[in-house]
This record gives structure tokens, C-alpha cells and sequence, in this order.
């Protein structure tokens, strides 16, 4: 069993972009720059916007962030999307996710100008993907695809089973596994709360990408021996042993699972980091008027 290292991955991919920005800065272009929104006091959010913040800095990106109370009216954040539409010196924008409940989060996806959706979210550009039209792909499966490249895991003629169907993982994953391309030629199946015969499906799988959101989901008794595990799950739970009261686990029993499978992602440490890196990608192909074309 080989554990996949997500944070090697994108901190290499996290070096190979800073050395771009030297070489931009070396002729005298402009950085790449990211606007992130964060709505409301989400502690969840507020790491991972800052965590994108931090990223920025680190490989020599400029970002912006723009912080506003969960009693923000949509009209005003929609306002500032428009403005950061129209600056010429933003590349990238994303507002980070779960909005407050009286926020349209279609209203503000569709309001981001496609040419710097950089979560690709915005329909335009998820239609491009779902054509095999180079795009912005959501960072969450894009990141995931990046690390089945690195790892060399065969894909062609493998079944998927994708347990989740959000539109940031579960529903691009499943398109971006059955494109005609490496990675990719897999047979997809999408799990959601209506499969009723998952323990079955799962166990037919060479590869489990889980991403459903409860703690330790997928057992060692659901996982065909030899099969690939990719866990998206983040979910804090309470652990007294621990000074914080709590700790991070996954979708996955990654302790029994990882005696079964042939790769595991571990949670932390596994995907999390992998989406930094792959919106960090996003923005620099922003910057330069491209799109991302996988292989
Ligand atoms: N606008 C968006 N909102 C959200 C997205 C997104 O891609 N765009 N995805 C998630 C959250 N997310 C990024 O925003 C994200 C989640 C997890 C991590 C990460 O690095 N996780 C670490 C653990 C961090 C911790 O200690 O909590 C890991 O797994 O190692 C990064 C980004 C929902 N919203």
C-alpha cells in the first residue's frame, strides 16, 4: 500500500509556479493576482481562505481579500463581484463557500466573470469541461486528477465509484474519470443518499473517491482488496486526547481501509492541500489568458 502524500505533490507543483512568477517578474510582467471573498465568521472557511492567502505569498502571487459580514446583502456582494470584474489587475476571483442562507450562491457563481472563474464553477466553464474544452477546472477534482498523474495510477478500463454528487467534487470527478484521456477512460458510477446498494457498487471498485461528508463513511468491509482510495472528507470530530477537543478525520476508515487498498490519500494531508495547489494552477493560467487543458 503506497500513501498518497499530497502536500509533497502540491508543494512541488507550489515550487514549479513560483519559478514561473520569477520568470514574469524577469521580463517585467505582471504576477498573477487572486481576489478571495469570505462571507460571515465560518471558522472552516476562514482557515482555508487563508490558507490560499498564505499560498499566494509564498510563490509570489499578489491576492487580495475581501471580508464581509454574514449580514452582507446579495446586492452588495454582487457589487463587489462586478467591480472585481471589471479591475484589470485581478486575475482570479473566488468567493469562498458556504455562503449565509439568504445569499444565492447560482446568483454569485453566475455574476464571476468566466475568464476569471478560477473555482470553475461558473456554468460556461463547467459546460467547456464537461465538453473536453479547456477550462478552469474546479480545484478539488482537478487537484485529485493531478495526483492520479503523478502517482502513475492506472485508470483505463477501471470502475469509479464516486460517492457524492456536489457540484465542486462529486459530479466534475465523474466527468473528468470517464474522459477519453489519461486519467481518465474509467466506468463511473455516482453514489448519492438514493443508492440503496453502495456496500455492493463499492466493493466492485478499483477506485473510491469519497466525498460525502460523514466521518469515516467507507469501511474496510466496502473496499475490494487492491483498490484506490481517494478521500475528500474533512470532518472535524470530537477527540478529549487531543488540547484542541477535537481532530480531523476523512470519508474514509483510513486506519482499517489502508490494510486493503493499493493508494490512500490520508485526511489531513491528502487532497486538502491539492486543491490549494490546483486553484493556485487556476490563477495562473488566468493570469496569462489560458485555460487549463489536461492531457
Ligand atoms: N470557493 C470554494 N469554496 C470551497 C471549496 C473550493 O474549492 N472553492 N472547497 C472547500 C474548501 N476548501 C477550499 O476552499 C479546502 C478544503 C480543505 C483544504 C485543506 O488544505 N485541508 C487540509 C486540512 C486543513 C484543516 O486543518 O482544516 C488537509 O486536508 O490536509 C483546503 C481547501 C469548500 N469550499
Amino acid at each position: 500500500m503506497q500513501i498518497i502524500d499530497g502536500k509533497l505533490v502540491s508543494e512541488t507543483i507550489k515550487t514549479q509556479l513560483a519559478e514561473k512568477v520569477l520568470e514574469l517578474k524577469a521580463l517585467g510582467k505582471k504576477v498573477p493576482h487572486l481576489a478571495a471573498i469570505l462571507v460571515g465568521d465560518n471558522p472552516a472557511s476562514e482557515t482555508y481562505v487563508a490558507s490560499k492567502v498564505k499560498s499566494c505569498a509564498e510563490i509570489g502571487y499578489n491576492s487580495t481579500l475581501l471580508r464581509f459580514d454574514a449580514q452582507i446583502s446579495e446586492k452588495h456582494l454582487l457589487d463587489q463581484i462586478i467591480a472585481l470584474n471589471e479591475n484589470p489587475d485581478v486575475d482570479g476571483i473566488l468567493v469562498q463557500l458556504p455562503l449565509p442562507k439568504h445569499i444565492s450562491e447560482e446568483l454569485v457563481i453566475n455574476t464571476i466573470d468566466p475568464g476569471k472563474d478560477v473555482d470553475g464553477f461558473h456554468p460556461m466553464n463547467v459546460g467547456k469541461m464537461v465538453s473536453g474544452l479547456p477550462t478552469y477546472i474546479p480545484a478539488t477534482p482537478y487537484g485529485i486528477m493531478l495526483l492520479l498523474e503523478y502517482y502513475q495510477i492506472p485508470t483505463k478500463g477501471k470502475h469509479a465509484v464516486v460517492i457524492g454528487r456536489s457540484h465542486i467534487v462529486g459530479t466534475p470527478m465523474s466527468v473528468l474519470l470517464s474522459r477519453n484521456a489519461y486519467p481518465g477512460n474509467c466506468t463511473v458510477t455516482i453514489c448519492h443518499s438514493h443508492t440503496h446498494n453502495l456496500k455492493e457498487l463499492c466493493l466492485q471498485a478499483d477506485i473510491i473517491v469519497a466525498a460525502i461528508g460523514r466521518p469515516n463513511f467507507v469501511t474496510a468491509d466496502m473496499v475490494k482488496e487492491g483498490a484506490v482510495i481517494i478521500d475528500v472528507g474533512i470532518n472535524r470530530i470530537p477527540d478529549a486526547t487531543k488540547k484542541s477537543g477535537s481532530r480531523l478525520v476523512g470519508d474514509v476508515d483510513f486506519a482499517a481501509v489502508k490494510e486493503k487498498a493499493s493508494f490512500i490519500t490520508p485526511v489531513p494531508g491528502g487532497v486538502g492541500p491539492m486543491t490549494i495547489a490546483a486553484l493556485l494552477k487556476n490563477t495562473y493560467y488566468a493570469s496569462q489568458g489560458e485555460k487549463v487543458k489536461l492531457n
